[in-house]
Formats: C-alpha cells, structure tokens, sequence
C-alpha cells in the first residue's frame, strides 16, 4: 500500500479497505508493510505514534476476529514509557496478539536513529502451528540475526518494509538470499508511493526455500498473493541439510 505522510487516520481507512477486499479471499495470513500508520514523518511521532500501539491493536484485532484470519500488522510507530519504538504486531485467527517485535537495527540513512528506540528481542512466533519469524526492512540486510531466528525452528520469515526504489536490486536480492540460506520462505511487504523524502519500491513478494519467486507485485499498489507448501521447507533441509552441517564454534 501507499502511505499517507503523519496521517494515521487516512492509512487506517486505507488499510481497513485494503483489508476487507483481501479477507474476501480468505487468506490464512495477511501482511502489511513498514510504519504503515505514520510513514516516516519521524519528527511528528511525539504527536502521531500510537501510545501502546492500543488503537492499532484494537484495530486490526477485530478485523483479524472478523474474518477468521491471521495478520501480521506491519508495523507501527510505538510510544512506549522510554520512548519511540518500531513495532511489528502479530494477530491470530482469534484477533489474539501472538507476537511483537521492534526493529533490532535502525536505519541512520532515513534518520530512525534519532527518533526511535531500537529493539532488544527476537520476532519469533507461532502462526496456526507454524513456526515463524518477523523482521522490519534494514534488519534483512543482517543474515547474522535471521539466522538466530531460523536455528530456533523458523520456517517462514515474514519482512514489512518502506525500501526506497534507487535499492530495488538490493531488495529483491537480499531477501532471495536469506530464502536459500535458510530454506524458508519469505513474505515480504513492502509500501508503494513516495514521502518528501524517497520514492520507494513496492514490490512485495513471496520466496520460496528454493529461492524461486512464488508472487511479486510491481511498483504500484496491489494485493498479491501465494501458497506456502511448508513439505518443500522440510524436504529441502532435508536434502541439503545446512542447519545440521554449520560448525558455529569456528565462526567467531
Ligand atoms: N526502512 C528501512 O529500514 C530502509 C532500509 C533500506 O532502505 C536499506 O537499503 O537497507
């Protein structure tokens, strides 16, 4: 989706449609890209980030509910008691917060350094018994910190993003490569349109562990979307098994 600059009240509207005409499909899990409620109009955030992220929560919870769906929310700008974080939300079937990650690597490029506070734990959770991770944009130029998550028994790695178009290639090729190198998918959301400062890529798009490209959208704003064949995750590790073949005490 595109994002509204410093407006959370137009990008919930437009999440809300985006949502429902996504849901008539009835997907098992929808994804929403990077800081989606503000954009990055990071010098407004003491007056726009959702306090507890309690409107976002409620927000897409219900929806989650409504439809009988999971949603990776994205993610937002969090106000916390110390500060500004970046925040993904991870909602259930049930409309049940099951997972909430802040960004582990600020991006000094777009300035998040000095807005934001960075994260501290892993994005691992548990989506309808599968075992996944989610990370934000910059993070998955750090294979190191994937990697954590897939030693721990990640099948999918799910990336919101606000990639900015002049590093499209660096997109498309970062996320093919922690697909083959942890033999997961990857569903990566990235926003379409501009802010005063980037034009940025869209070009969301789903991996698979064989680094194959299952969907991938275009500049534009589009719903795209795939099936994840998690017997393909298994077999592939079983054939060529990396996770088993690593020798990380040389690694240091
Ligand atoms: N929002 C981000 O973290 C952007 C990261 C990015 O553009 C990159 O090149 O890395």
């Amino acid at each position: 989706m595109d994002i509204a600059f410093g407006n959370p009240e137009a990008n919930y509207s437009a999440a809300e449609l985006k949502i429902r005409e996504a849901a008539a499909e009835a997907p098992d899990c929808l994804i929403l890209p990077e800081l989606w409620t503000t954009g990055y109009d990071l010098t407004r955030l003491t007056d726009i980030a959702d306090t507890d992220g309690g409107i976002t929560k409620n927000f897409i919870s219900s929806l989650a509910k409504e439809y009988g769906i999971n949603i990776v929310a994205g993610s937002i700008a969090k106000m916390n008691s110390d500060g500004i974080t970046n925040t993904m939300l991870v909602f259930n079937r049930k409309g049940e917060l099951i997972g909430e990650y802040s960004k582990l690597h600020l991006f000094g490029l777009m300035e998040e350094h000095l807005y934001l506070q960075p994260g501290e734990s892993k994005g691992l959770f548990t989506l309808d018994g599968v075992s996944s991770a989610g990370v934000i944009c910059y993070d998955i130029r750090f294979p190191e910190w994937i990697r954590a998550h897939m030693t721990q028994g990640a099948e999918v790695l799910f990336v919101s993003a606000e990639w900015p178009l002049p590093r499209l290639s660096h997109w498309r090729a970062l996320l093919i490569s922690r697909a083959i190198e942890n033999q997961c998918y990857v569903v990566a959301c990235n926003r379409t349109g501009t802010d005063p400062a980037n034009t940025f890529a869209g070009h969301s798009m789903i991996i698979d562990p064989w680094g194959e490209i299952v969907c991938e959208a275009s500049e534009s704003e589009a719903i795209v979307s795939g099936e994840l064949d998690l017997d393909k995750v298994r077999s592939i590790r079983q054939q060529i098994p990396i996770f088993l073949d690593r020798r990380p005490h040389l690694y240091m």
